[in-house]
């Protein structure tokens, strides 16, 4: 059919209180200084920057029992979700910039808040589904999932400034790919609640292109509705993204990682995408900055369009004028 011209809203999290490291909160201004806005402009799209959301430190941000930063993260994600719901009302896809995957909260709430029910495609290393009460460091990054889940809503305690979050999604509306350092207490939930689970296991035995089939198969079964696409760069392989805070070997390659987009954008049915956990600091040369955030600059791209084969104009013409 005709091609479809993405109407596209960036929104910078610069979030870093999800977790210990330094860094992170550079991840949206690095990977709007590498191009993103210009490079969706030539390929097609029409894109508006919401700029960064503010979050601020809250002061005397006490642990609430393991959860960390919990006042300073809860209000971020609060704002986020305020501003993700405008993009979403304003009719165009949006895009968070992170910043660490404690901002999945706010971006998929914001978003269910305006589309309803949604698919959740979350493409990470990690689960990031430990409750406050499974977490093993008590940093929110590792933990976004369980507060939006319906299912798991009487297993989490009311933590400050989280009050205002409802759950939103579904178990049986998620799929994970690219898992590969799942914590005990995240494989009893993702167990117990039959959440789908692409690991690099089943990455391996399928194929990424079987994978991506079964996902849309599994998240459309029932009713076709809006994706939220939440893209942690650590999913793929640290050699290729190595610039990240909780780096895992045998990750994804570069190849599958952008194919996962690709198949996505022909859906036709993304809705949102979050790009996670870019940590400049985490990067030993600039090359590996440099790698990491083309790679995640490239996943955007192909969200919204890119292919590899290439493109070209439909009136294009190569004869003499
Ligand atoms: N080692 C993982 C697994 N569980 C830990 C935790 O809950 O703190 C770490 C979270 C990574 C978050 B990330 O996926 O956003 O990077
Ligand atoms: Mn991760
Ligand atoms: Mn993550």
């Amino acid at each position: 059919g005709a091609p479809q011209r993405h109407s596209v809203g960036i929104v910078g999290a610069p979030f870093n209180r999800g977790q210990p490291r330094d860094g992170v909160e550079s991840g949206p201004d690095l990977i709007r200084a590498a191009g993103l806005l210009q490079k969706l402009t030539q390929q097609g799209c029409a894109v508006k920057d919401y700029g960064n959301v503010t979050c601020d430190d809250v002061p005397a941000d006490e642990p609430f029992g393991c959860v960390k930063n919990p006042r300073t993260v809860g209000r971020a994600n609060e704002q986020l979700s305020h501003t993700v719901a405008t993009v979403k009302r304003e009719g165009k896809t949006c895009v968070v910039l992170g910043g660490d995957h404690s901002l999945a909260i706010g971006s998929i709430h914001g978003h269910a808040s305006v589309q309803g029910q949604l698919g959740v495609v979350w493409v990470d290393a990690h689960a990031d589904i430990n409750t406050p009460l499974t977490t093993p460091t008590g940093n929110i990054h590792g933990q976004p999932m369980s507060y939006l889940i319906h299912e798991l809503h009487s297993k989490v305690p009311v933590v400050p400034n989280f009050s205002w979050i409802k759950p939103c999604v579904s178990a049986r509306d998620i799929v994970y790919i690219g898992l590969r350092d799942v914590d005990l207490g995240e494989h009893y939930i993702l167990k117990h609640l039959g959440i789908k689970m692409f690991s690099i296991t089943e990455v391996d035995r399928l194929g990424i292109a079987k994978v991506m089939e079964e996902t849309c198969d599994h998240i459309f079964s029932q009713v076709q509705k809006p994706v939220h696409l939440s893209y942690d760069i650590d999913a793929l392989d640290p050699t290729v993204c190595p610039a990240t805070g909780t780096p895992v070997v045998g990750g994804l390659t570069y190849r599958e990682g952008v194919y996962i987009t690709e198949h996505i954008c022909q859906t036709g049915l993304l809705s949102a995408v979050d790009m996670v956990e870019v940590n400049p600091k985490c990067g030993r040369t600039d090359h590996e900055v440099k790698s990491t955030v083309n790679a995640a600059v490239d996943l955007i791209l192909g969200c919204f369009g890119r292919v590899r084969e290439g493109s070209h104009p439909s009136d294009y013409c190569i004869s003499q004028p």
